[in-house]
């Protein structure tokens, strides 16, 4: 049976390598797929990972359908087993409905891959619709650290290191970007408390923040807390 599956996990944490594993596994066999991305970093028709691989890909702007868009690829004689879907939480709820309908209705399976929430730890619409329909949400098994050593379950967004929780939901950009907005993936602990990276090191330099009480030793940048 097709199947929509969603595979969730941070920002950094390997979806879009496993995007093009998959395509790379099934290509081998002689199946082809249809890939869709919207607004990867790397350009428009472009879906790439952070290890340096990157392939072409239809470009899933607001208002495209993907219904429509697979029927007439394949009523033209166009072949397509299979099709990727990145960076899915931008898309809309009904972008996501016409992904169900190619799973049912086309019987072609459906792989998108995602974040679930946004930098205030909201659902992206297009992830939460894709929550309520997919058959099966895989959360991804390499896990992103927060600075303290645990598994990063959240997104942060930065501006010069400091974390923010106002501002647009859509803000494309990337970890470590150095730039004036940048993201960090944080664990729950330190996403709640908004403690990134930098301001838990000024906080550990600060002569200020001496004699530390004992509740805040925890916070402390170490190899694991
Ligand atoms: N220089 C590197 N060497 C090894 N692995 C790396 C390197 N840079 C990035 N990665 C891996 O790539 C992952 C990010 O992959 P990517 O597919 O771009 O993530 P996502 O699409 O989830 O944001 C990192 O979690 C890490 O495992
Ligand atoms: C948390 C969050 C992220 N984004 C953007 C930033 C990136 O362009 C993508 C995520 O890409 P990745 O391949 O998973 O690293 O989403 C955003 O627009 N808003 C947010 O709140």
């Amino acid at each position: 049976m097709p199947e929509l599956v969603f595979f969730s996990g941070t920002m950094d944490c390997g979806k879009s390598t496993l995007a093009l594993q998959i395509e790379h596994n099934r290509s081998a066999r002689g199946l082809q797929g249809m890939i869709f991305t919207r607004d990867d970093r790397a350009g428009e028709g472009k879906l790439s990972s952070r290890l340096g691989l990157v392939t072409d890909a239809v470009e899933a702007a607001e208002g495209f359908d993907f219904y429509a868009y697979l029927v007439g690829h394949l009523s033209k004689g166009g072949r397509c087993d299979y099709v990727i879907a990145d960076e899915a939480q931008f898309l809309a709820p009904e972008q996501i409905d016409q992904l169900a309908r190619v799973v049912d209705d086309l019987e072609l399976d459906v792989f998108a891959f995602g974040i679930t929430t946004d930098f205030r730890s909201k659902l992206f619409p297009g992830s939460q619709r894709l929550v309520e329909l997919a058959d099966r949400v895989e959360v991804l098994q390499v896990e992103a650290l927060c600075w303290c050593g645990a598994r990063a379950t959240h997104n942060a967004r930065t501006v010069g290191g400091e974390m923010v929780v106002e501002g647009a939901q859509v803000v494309v950009g990337d970890v470590n970007a150095g730039d004036e907005v940048g993201y960090e993936v944080l664990c729950r602990r330190h996403h709640r408390r908004r403690m990134t990276a930098a301001t838990a090191r000024a906080a550990a330099l600060s002569p200020d923040v001496l004699p530390v009480p004992a509740e805040e030793l925890s916070d402390r940048p170490t190899a694991r807390s």
